[in-house]
């Protein structure tokens, strides 16, 4: 069975997603301001792994845990829902269709408790 990832064109596909989604949280200031010292590049490379994951890409991932690395930023639900909103209108946008969409929501979902009030 091919992964969301592969079935959308891999690569090539996810660096306009990313580029997408990307737009969409900066432009949030419900959630903006999470990113505010983060660099560029670090910036690019953190939504490419997230949107990655989100399709069961491969897991080029060899940081720390997601509760490590997102410790201490007290991410509230509400931040975690938006970011979770805008990747499913990013989806949306490249044409994905819902049954897809449910399916990569539901693999963020499972990171949920772990990023949340760290
Ligand atoms: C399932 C959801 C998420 C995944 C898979 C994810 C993944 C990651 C990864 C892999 C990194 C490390 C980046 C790197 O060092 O290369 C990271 C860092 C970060 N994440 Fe997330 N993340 C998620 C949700 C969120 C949410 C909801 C927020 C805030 C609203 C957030 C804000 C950040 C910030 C601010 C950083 C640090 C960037 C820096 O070092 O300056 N993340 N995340």
């Amino acid at each position: 069975m091919s992964t969301l990832y592969e079935k959308l064109g891999g690569e090539e596909t996810i660096a306009k997603v990313v580029d997408y989604f990307y737009d969409l949280v900066l432009a949030d200031d419900t959630v903006n301001h999470f990113f505010k010292n983060t660099d560029m590049e670090k910036q690019r490379r953190h939504q490419t792994k997230f949107i990655s994951f989100a399709l069961g890409g491969p897991n080029q991932y060899t940081g720390g845990s997601m509760a490590k690395v997102h410790e201490g930023m007290n991410i509230q639900p509400a931040h975690f829902d938006a970011i979770v909103r805008h990747l499913r209108d990013a989806l949306a946008h490249f044409g994905v269709g819902e049954d897809d969409i449910a399916q990569a929501l539901d693999k963020v979902e499972t990171l949920r408790g772990d990023i949340i009030y760290k």
